[in-house]
């Protein structure tokens, strides 16, 4: 290869092949998830309407009071509100903590009694079918896994992993909307939109909006790219849980949200639905015969394989607690 070789791209891939050449579609998704961890989604299949309805939403809700945004202040599950500076995602090389906002909501649950009291302009109903969307979404993805990965029948095909993602059962799942302030002094080294991270569960569903700035670093080469904003795609990524769970085949690719000269003056918004296993699930690595032969990631991330140092894995709950606690001040 010359010294100009071309430089990785994120693919685009039109879920539409879903429905008439599964196995082709559900490969060039696998590739994707094993060499750079993310992927653009042409016709996803999530109404155009219902996002933007989202990102409206959002803007009125950050639109408000910070002593009105304070009432809703993040709680011990991690849902509510996040304000400015409050969460550091990269806390090994960030000062101060991300220069965004933002507001993670649970699964509306009807069978339970509420957890969590939603601020003005989040109805529940919308939140909720908004939510359902993104899920089942992310289980036709994870189909996808299950046909590239070969499965068997007997452990269960092509729903091995939806039996794994029940919305029903209690989960790690979270629908955030996310508001990264314009910055009125000069960008200071220190402040980032988003510092550099990989996310927690099985994948994660990207909604941006007219303004960019998000980079993934190539799992390859570790060189920053850009991921820009696709219309009419939603840009998927592997994360954490899955890529403990497939030893490390598939890649939870770190990524952050920079200023820069043209958009640091603009607010930016996006959306993120963060998929994850249900608590209870032992992460045993996935039966594939593209997992068996690899070794077991000893996530470097202050994860450990096993609770106790046994080779007992851990479960999809304890995993994300571990992450988490690495994050929130
Ligand atoms: O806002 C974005 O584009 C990315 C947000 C993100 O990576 C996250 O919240 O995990
Ligand atoms: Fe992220």
């Amino acid at each position: 290869m010359g010294k100009f070789s071309l430089m990785e791209q994120i693919p685009i891939i039109d879920f539409s092949l879903f429905d008439t050449d599964q196995v082709n579609c559900s490969k060039e998704i696998k590739r994707a998830s094993e060499t750079i961890g993310f992927f653009y989604l042409k016709n996803h299949g999530i109404s155009q309407d219902i996002i933007d309805k989202m990102f409206t939403n959002a803007k009125k809700f950050f639109d408000l009071s910070k002593e009105e945004k304070l009432k809703y202040l993040v709680d011990e599950n991690y849902k509510g509100y996040v304000s400015i500076h409050q969460e550091m995602l990269d806390p090994s090389n960030q000062k101060i903590g991300d220069w965004k906002e933002c507001f993670n909501f649970g699964k509306i649950r009807n069978d339970k009694p509420k957890l969590q009291v939603l601020p003005p302009y989040f109805e529940e109903d919308f939140v909720d079918k908004f939510e359902k969307a993104c899920h089942q979404l992310c289980m036709k993805i994870l189909q996808a896994f299950s046909i590239a990965l070969e499965i068997s029948q007997e452990e269960g095909g092509i729903s091995w992993f939806e039996q794994r993602h029940k919305y029903e059962n209690d989960s790690g799942d979270t629908l955030r909307v996310l508001h990264y302030p314009p910055i009125k002094h000069n960008i200071d080294e220190k402040d980032i939109r988003a510092g550099s991270h990989t996310d927690y569960g099985s994948l994660t569903i990207l909604f941006q909006k007219d303004v960019g700035g998000l980079e993934i670093e190539l799992p390859s080469t570790k060189q920053w790219i850009s991921a820009p904003i696709v219309n009419g795609c939603v840009l998927i990524n592997v994360a954490d849980l899955l890529e403990y769970w497939s030893k490390g085949l598939f890649k939870s690719t770190r990524h952050r949200v920079t200023f820069n000269n043209d958009t640091s003056m603009i607010d930016r918004y996006s959306i993120a639905y963060f998929c994850h296993a249900e608590d209870d699930v032992g992460l045993d690595p996935i039966p594939s015969k593209y997992v068996e032969n690899l070794d077991s990631v000893d996530v470097g991330k202050g994860i450990v394989y096993g609770v106790d140092g046994t080779k007992t894995p851990l479960t999809a709950g304890e995993h994300l607690k571990y992450r988490l606690l690495s994050t929130y001040r």
